[in-house]
């Protein structure tokens, strides 16, 4: 369940974009950034770097995350930030990931979940990340009527 979570959270992360204000000037390679500027860490792009994760880093594969995040990102700590990183990072991180696993588990003990043929794959900010035109499901259930 851990490696379905983070490749949903990689390639739809929910905060698409965090801004900071630069504290003071900094050199970034070739680049100054002058105090007072704000920067955008635009998070779905991040994710979707073939440099980070290759060229079929649009695709949805969890098995990327089967030995962890740390060897998915190569032990790059910057590559993956559903939640940012740091002292400002998401303090309800462990909150969100263990209702996600709750309400996953709860539902799967009950049903099998498809897609509608309904469904448009349309991922839109507004401003969090969400289906645009709704998640249309089927659920069939696992119980027998017998
Ligand atoms: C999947 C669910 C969630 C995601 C992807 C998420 C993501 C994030 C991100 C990216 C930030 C940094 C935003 C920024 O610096 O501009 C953040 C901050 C924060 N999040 Fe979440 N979050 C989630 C759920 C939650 C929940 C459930 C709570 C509370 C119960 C929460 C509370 C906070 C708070 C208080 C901050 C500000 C922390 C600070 O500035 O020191 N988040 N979150």
């Amino acid at each position: 369940m851990n490696m379905i979570i983070n490749e949903t959270l990689r390639l739809y992360p929910p905060v698409s974009a965090m801004s900071r204000n630069v504290s003071r000037d900094v050199q970034l390679g070739k680049l100054i950034i002058p105090v007072n500027m704000e920067v955008m860490v635009p998070i779905t792009a991040l994710h979707h770097d073939p440099q980070l994760w290759g060229d079929d880093g649009h695709l949805f594969k969890a098995e990327r995350f089967a030995e962890g995040i740390a060897k998915a990102t190569k032990y790059n700590a910057a590559a993956f930030i559903p939640f940012s990183l740091g002292p400002r990072s998401c303090v309800g991180m462990g909150f969100a990931i263990t209702e996600t696993k709750t309400a996953l588990s709860m539902i799967l003990q009950r049903y099998i979940i498809t897609l509608s043929p309904a469904h448009i794959h349309a991922p839109f900010p507004q401003p969090m990340v969400q289906p645009k035109h709704g998640l249309q499901v089927m659920l069939h259930s696992l119980q027998s009527d017998a």
